[in-house]
């Protein structure tokens, strides 16, 4: 087990602010120390600003999730033709002779190719191997990089490492070997992050184990964000300032699920059960995101859980008192879930109306479920083919930006400062309100102020991440503050 000290060392030696040969080690704004949590956390040395970056990672190892879809193992892209072929050597799926030609597809094809196989080869399941691939990866690294692979935390449970268990049913692989593959599953399982594509860009999902993040502990309501650029690189900043000795925190559950959601996806992929603020405060800041209907007939009132901390709380009405014992709800939920399975989420009709005429005969509009149903027609709202902006009704184009102001709000609730999810609904709602100034003119000195105003500050969170709209810049250029085109000009990317 390696001491903090050491730890830091490798950390920053991984991070690029020690220079061995020279001695130098470059100063930064945060340390590795003990965490009240348990284990070790990322602690601010120093005051850091809002937007402040704090670091910038790179993965030990990069690729495919375990649940992606069938796809390039070099380049990501989706299985769609039958350009696609196997590797003869080692079975690995590829999209061109590029890809196979590749760096990376000749490591892997090394390393698989290397193992006796217990199968003819081509009987080997292509959607296995790409699912052991990330683990398999971690052959490559030094051993300074194993080190530092081998301090992350892992949760060794039985239910991790069935990549590698799938494998051995076609390959030998040696014992040695076997291990490391299985440690890497474990810290994968415990500290990888989804890895972002460029907007809209429909890929094979992948996962980095990017190890200085991977020391950030979780809280529900996280002082950084981070995005990634073109070359895999992480980079994290504060999304709030963030006081001297205070802890780092970045969060693993999206930002909008209610507490029972979070805290049972923490439970059950990460191992612990959160007690931050948010979990322990029964209405999340006023967002009432787990709120369900009262089950009294009579009542408009909304149901919460008495103590959120305890998995089996009883829940409560605020109206009238009503308690519902924990396994009642758990069947609403359920039956929740199953009813959203049925919904069509690329038919944005259906999901309009769903939002607009059906939703509130199931839960409060507060919950969790309409406000993702609200977030997935803004993302769609103007972008999709047959929504584009020109082709909007007003009452959709004003439904979008209703949506925007509203999320906004939760979110601004929430206190989750300049996260990334506030930076894409800026960027939406600004871009709902540039669309009404082009349709009518006259009501552009109005509006001029929201819109230099949101897109001003949607481009200082998204910018330089891969994935913010692709016309990010050019709008700030063009309908942000301080331009001086005219009028006509200013619009001419909305007519484009
Ligand atoms: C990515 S690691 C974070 C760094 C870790 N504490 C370490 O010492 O390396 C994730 C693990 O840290 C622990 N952890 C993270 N956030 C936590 C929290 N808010 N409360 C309790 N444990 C937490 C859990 O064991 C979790 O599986």
């Amino acid at each position: 087990m390696l001491s903090l000290e050491q730890l830091s060392q490798i950390v920053k030696v991984h991070l690029g602010l020690y220079n061995y040969s020279e001695g130098i080690q470059y100063s930064c704004k945060w340390d590795i120390s003990e965490s009240a949590l348990g284990g070790r956390g990322l602690f601010a040395t120093e005051d850091i600003a809002s937007g402040e970056v704090l670091f910038v990672d790179r993965p030990l190892i990069r690729g495919p999730r375990i649940t992606a879809p069938r796809g390039c193992t070099v380049c990501g892209r989706l299985l769609n033709s039958d350009t696609f072929f196997k590797c003869h050597k080692c079975s690995c799926l590829l999209c061109s002779e590029e890809c196979q030609d590749s760096a990376t597809h000749n490591e892997d094809c090394a390393i698989v190719s290397g193992w006796n196989n217990k199968v003819p080869i081509e009987e080997v399941d292509d959607i296995l191997l790409s699912r052991a691939l990330t683990p398999i990866r971690a052959l490559l690294l030094n051993e300074d990089q194993k080190l530092l692979m081998a301090a992350l935390q892992a949760h060794i449970l039985p239910q991790h490492g069935s990549e590698i268990r799938d494998l051995i049913k076609y390959f030998h692989i040696p014992e040695e070997a076997t291990q490391l593959l299985t440690l890497a599953c474990c810290a994968l399982d415990t500290n990888a992050f989804q890895i972002a594509t460029a907007y809209g860009k429909k890929e094979v999902s992948m996962r980095g184990l990017y190890p200085v993040s991977g020391l950030m502990n979780h809280n529900c309501v996280p002082n950084t964000r981070y995005s990634y650029n073109g070359d895999n690189q992480m980079t994290v900043k504060a999304v709030k300032p963030i006081r001297a000795g205070a802890e780092i925190f970045t969060c693993y559950t999206g930002t909008l699920w209610g507490t029972p959601s979070r805290r049972m996806y923490l439970y059950k992929t990460k191992h612990f059960l959160c007690q931050c603020d948010r979990c322990a405060d029964p209405t999340e800041r006023g967002t009432l995101l787990a709120a369900l209907k009262c089950f009294s007939a009579e009542c408009p009132g909304s149901l919460l859980p008495t103590q959120p901390l305890k998995l089996s709380s009883p829940w409560q009405c605020l109206q009238c008192g009503l308690r519902v014992p924990n396994k009642n709800i758990c069947v609403l939920q359920n039956a929740l879930g199953n009813l959203m399975s049925t919904l069509d989420f690329e038919n944005v009709d259906q999901l309009e109306n769903f939002l607009v005429h059906r939703i509130d005969k199931y839960v409060p509009k507060t919950n969790q479920i309409v406000v993702d149903l609200q977030c997935r027609l803004i993302w769609e709202i103007g972008d999709k083919e047959g929504l584009q902006w020109h082709e909007l009704s007003e009452s959709r184009l004003s439904l979008k930006e209703n949506l925007c102001r509203g999320t906004l709000r939760t979110v601004a609730a929430l206190g989750v400062g300049d996260a990334h999810l506030r930076g894409l609904l800026l960027y939406h709602l600004h871009a709902a309100l540039a669309e009404r100034a082009r349709r009518f003119p006259d009501l552009y000195e109005e509006l001029k102020t929201e819109i230099e105003c949101t897109i001003e500050q949607a481009f200082n969170i998204l910018q330089g991440d891969i994935s913010a709209p692709p016309d990010l810049e050019l709008r700030h250029q063009y309908l942000g503050p301080g331009c001086d085109k005219p009028h006509q000009e200013r619009f001419f990317i909305l007519d484009a």
